[in-house]
């Protein structure tokens, strides 16, 4: 007789915590699977030990410049790699040492280590022993791409999933590939002395999709290491060394961080026998709304699904899965504005709808030039340019894409004002503090003020008919 459960959730990563912690609402008959190493790609080998490593770069940099604003006696500090990545691993260690023990106590003894594989839309089989159950949740990620002709060279390719292991670092390294990663993590090796190149197929880095905001982002990040965009990269070994080429462009290198995107971690997990139709990348149909694939009781969240493999979205899949797998009736749920950010310095960011999804006709562009932005100059770190996208009939707010200072916090402001609908006239009613970099944001809002001036006509202060006597100072 087989075991039989109400839920059986595939993958402890941040996508399947979240479905556990909802299905823990209304059963506790339920299990969680995953063949480890526990503690997410998040705290593991994503999200955390990345921003850590960012940091040292940081104050490295910073330190190097120190004598351009007088402070002449200080001597730089000296960058020791080895300890450096000493430091970030000792940093991921407590990260994911923290998310093993929040998995172990959320799923106590439901949580069981082994790698699943699908038998049909109620059966998994684990570890030789079949499972029976209501309804299962993928959650099973996603590992870096690797193109098959690499496979030879792997002992001089570097991936997220190796980097933080490694105890040293070689003086040369080219990054493939200009997304996120391959520019997060090659502007720090560049910040700490590491002599580094970047390949991009695609003209536009850090999936930045307006090209005026790409031009700025190629021109900025482009000063510190680099990057050559446009072509296919080749790559051919050279004794111990790699050769790689893109057009005209040809360096030799002592190894390679392949940032080419990530794979579903999909395939060899018997999607075959749920009987429904695969994409080209061997992918089921999902709703991004439910989670659900097709009309079966199997739900997909996070990385797995292959659409946006960032952290915030695969918690909320998941907890749209964990809801849907143990509720009476399919539910949509309402997905948040997009919002996305590149740790780089300056910081890139996107969010609501993007450029390339708008009506030229239907909008304005609103721009400010962070190269004038005076708390930027005041901190020596004035660059970039931020763009947002303006309904013309009424002056909402639909999205926004930049490359300047802080924009972590500016974007996290806009996705405010595009979650609750707001206008510029609305957001221009707010306080801005004086000197603050998002006095920046305020010359966009004003931009597009004045843009749609004729349209919509209104003051910043706004008339105050019954104001409540209330004193000032
Ligand atoms: C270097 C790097 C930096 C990043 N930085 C950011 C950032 O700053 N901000 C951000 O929002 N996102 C960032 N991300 C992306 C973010 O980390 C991921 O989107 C997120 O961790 C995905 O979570 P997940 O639950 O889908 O997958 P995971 O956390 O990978 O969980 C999947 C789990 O499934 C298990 N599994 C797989 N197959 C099976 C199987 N057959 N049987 C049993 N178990 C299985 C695995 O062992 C794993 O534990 C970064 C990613 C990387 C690589
Ligand atoms: N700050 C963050 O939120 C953050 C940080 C790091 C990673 N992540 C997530 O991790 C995922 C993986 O990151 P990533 O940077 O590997 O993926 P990515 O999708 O951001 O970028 C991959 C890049 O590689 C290029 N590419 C693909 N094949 C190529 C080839 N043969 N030659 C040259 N270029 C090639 C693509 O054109 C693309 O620009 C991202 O999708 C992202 O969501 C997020």
């Amino acid at each position: 007789m087989n075991k039989k459960v109400d839920v059986i959730v595939i993958g402890a990563g941040s996508a399947g915590l979240a479905a556990v912690r909802q299905i823990e609402k209304t059963t506790d008959n339920y299990l969680l699977i995953d063949q480890g190493p526990l503690g997410t790609t998040c705290a593991r080998v994503g999200c955390m030990p990345s921003k850590a490593f960012i940091k040292v770069a940081r104050d490295f940099h910073g330190a190097t410049r120190l004598a351009q604003a007088g402070l002449t006696g200080t001597a730089p500090a000296d960058c020791d790699i080895p300890a450096v990545l000493e430091h970030v691993r000792r940093l991921r260690n407590r990260f994911a040492s923290g998310m093993v023990e929040v998995t172990r106590k959320l799923a106590g003894d439901r949580l069981i280590k082994g790698a699943a594989r699908l038998l049909g839309p109620n059966r998994v089989l684990v570890n030789d022993e079949e499972i029976t159950c209501s309804s299962i949740i993928l959650a099973t990620g996603s590992r870096p791409t690797i193109p098959e002709a690499w496979r030879g060279f792997s002992d001089r390719i570097l991936t997220a999933d190796t980097f933080f292991e490694q105890q040293d670092l070689p003086r040369r390294i080219a990054v493939v590939g200009l997304g996120i990663i391959g520019l997060e993590l090659g502007q720090a090796l560049a910040r700490l002395g590491i002599e580094v190149t970047g390949f991009g197929r695609n003209p536009h880095i850090c999936g930045i999709r307006d090209p005026e905001i790409n031009r700025v982002a190629l021109e900025t990040l482009g000063r510190q290491f680099p990057l050559h965009v446009g072509d296919e990269a080749e790559m051919t070994p050279a004794g111990k060394t790699l050769r790689i080429r893109n057009g005209f462009h040809e360096v030799e290198v002592d190894a390679v961080i392949a940032a080419l995107g990530v794979t579903p971690n999909m395939d060899n997990l018997g999607l075959e026998n749920l009987g429904v139709p695969l994409d080209a990348r061997g992918l089921p149909p999902y709703h991004p709304y439910t989670t659900q694939i097709g009309d079966l009781p199997v739900y997909v969240a996070g990385d797995a699904n292959g659409c946006l493999p960032i952290l915030h979205e695969a918690q909320d899949e998941g907890f749209i899965a964990g809801r849907n797998a143990t509720g009476t009736q399919i539910q949509k749920y309402r997905r948040r504005a997009g919002l996305k950010i590149v740790f780089t310095d300056p910081q890139v960011a996107a969010v609501g709808q993007t450029l390339n999804k708008l009506e030229d006709a239907d909008i304005i562009v609103a721009r400010a030039d962070f190269s004038e932005q005076s708390r930027a100059i005041a901190e020596g770190r004035n660059a970039g340019l931020m763009h947002l996208y303006v309904n013309k009939a009424d002056a909402r707010i639909l999205g926004g894409e930049m490359i300047v200072p802080d924009a972590e916090h500016l974007a996290q402001l806009l996705a405010l004002a595009i979650h609750r609908e707001m206008t510029v006239h609305d957001m221009l009613t707010m306080p801005f503090y004086h000197p603050t970099v998002e006095e920046g944001l305020r010359t966009a809002l004003r931009d597009a003020a004045r843009q749609l001036h004729h349209m919509h006509s209104k003051e910043e202060l706004t008339l105050c008919e019954s104001c409540p006597e209330l004193p000032l100072c």
